[in-house]
């Protein structure tokens, strides 16, 4: 029976022209750990163990009536595993000094680059200060690690457009983040005249082609802390596209509805937005449940329900604007469990499996690919990873925290246990 199953779902599928490939959920290795009575285990095993498989059944018209109840049927150590294009970050904060040397391994063992953001202190707004920060990125990695930092610059109203240039000739810096002046962690230097003291420079990266990456936060004082991105949206994003139509601009970090459908009017080529794991399993009631939760506090703070649920929708639609972005962003333990504790969550360790399991949760793991590895890369006109990830179906627990030089961090879902385990690497 066993025998049978392994070599009869693969070929049933393709009979009925499944995208295999693109739901690249399969892997005979799944049928290894189940005891079928194959009478009928195909369609059992589509609604019950790979949620993906039960839309494409539909769409494909498979007979699904045809093999009658399920009887008999006992999955023992059901263990699904998915093969993806090696995934990228769009955006991380990576820090310098001991935080680095203790948070960089864990992106690169399962993104092939990632977006650096500089918002260091003192903040990364020259291409030579990028240049310097990536050295000593690559210094930190781990011997044998083919990971690429994707550098970016800081703007300032005194960024010049000839700094565009220096930047585009570098060859390692693909972008340019806008911190609205006192929006989060170390934005005390960012723009204050948008529109005014900073348009050249908007005008030179359109001609050099190169992406603004927004934090899409007013400050105002004025304006409650849950509004600030869709006014943001309102006064300064529509805006801007409107007067920069042909700039490329990627919303960081989206946490409304109202940022996703701004983003749906787009113009796809134009304009995309990252989107993280916390926005997207965690609600505002996360910050306050059974007393203040500090690790579960980042900007743009989390949210409602209505725009978490907003936000699946988006990314597990399929459309191209929107990608990966962890927004992962590491403090001492001290600096998040105190009086004034800084914005910031660490992710990097769990943001995959999260990823995967709200894929995952919305029957959606066949678009799960695309986000994590082909949207970014095609908005920024950068080349997909050629090497794969594995992610495994297996209950993993997550350290309660990492220990380093200077201290402690606490990643996401410290202690929880997970159900999606990225367990290897093929080969660059
Ligand atoms: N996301 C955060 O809450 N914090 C980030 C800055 C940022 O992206 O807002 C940080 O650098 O700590």
């Amino acid at each position: 029976m066993l025998s049978s199953t392994r070599s009869m779902f693969p070929r049933y599928l393709s009979s009925y022209g499944m995208p295999m490939h693109g739901l690249v959920v399969v892997d005979c290795n799944l049928y290894d750990f189940i005891e079928v009575d194959f009478t009928e285990p195909l369609i059992w095993l589509s609604s019950k163990m790979i949620k993906t498989f039960a839309l494409p059944c539909k769409a494909a018209k498979l007979p699904c009536g045809e093999f009658g109840k399920p009887n008999q049927v006992k999955a023992s150590r059901a263990r699904m595993q998915l093969s993806i294009t090696k995934p990228d970050d769009w955006h991380l904060h990576l820090r310098d000094g001991d935080l680095l040397e203790a948070v960089v391994s864990h992106s690169a063992q399962h993104f092939g680059r990632a977006v650096v953001m500089p918002n260091l202190r003192p903040p990364i707004t020259t291409a030579a200060a990028a240049m310097a920060y990536h050295e000593s990125i690559l210094k930190a990695l781990p011997s044998g690690s083919n990971f690429t930092p994707l550098m970016t610059l800081y703007l300032t109203d005194s960024t010049s457009p000839s700094e565009i240039k220096l930047a585009r000739e570098s060859g390692i810096i693909f972008a340019v983040k806008l911190y609205p002046a006192g929006a989060t962690t170390n934005s005390q230097d960012g723009v204050t005249d948008l529109f005014g003291k900073c348009a050249p420079v908007l005008e030179e990266m359109i001609e050099q082609n190169m992406p603004l990456l927004v934090h899409g936060e007013v400050t105002d004082p004025d304006v409650d802390i849950f509004d600030r991105e869709k006014v943001f949206v309102d006064t300064v994003l529509r805006p801007l596209i409107e007067k920069f139509p042909r700039l490329k601009v990627v919303m960081e970090h989206v946490t409304t509805m109202d940022a996703v459908k701004f983003v749906e009017s787009c113009d796809g080529g134009h304009v995309a937005a990252t989107v993280t794991p916390q926005h997207l399993v965690l609600n505002r009631n996360s910050i306050f449940q059974g007393g203040l939760q500090p690790h579960n506090y980042c900007l743009p703070v989390l949210k409602r329900e209505i725009h978490r649920q907003a936000l699946v929708a988006a990314v597990t639609s399929g459309d191209k604007r929107f990608f990966l972005g962890t927004d992962s962003a590491p403090h001492e333990r001290q600096r998040k469990e105190c009086a004034c504790g800084c914005a910031g969550i660490y992710n990097s360790p769990v943001a995959l499996s999260i990823y995967a399991r709200v894929f995952e949760k919305a029957g959606a793991l066949d678009k799960l690919e695309a986000f994590t590895s082909f949207n970014g890369p095609d908005f920024y006109g950068l080349p997909r990873n050629t090497s794969k990830v594995k992610l495994t179906k297996t209950p993993w627990r997550v350290p309660k925290s990492f220990s380093y030089a200077a201290g402690e961090i606490i990643p996401m879902a410290a202690g929880e246990t997970l159900e999606w385990l990225v367990d290897s690497v093929s080969p660059q």
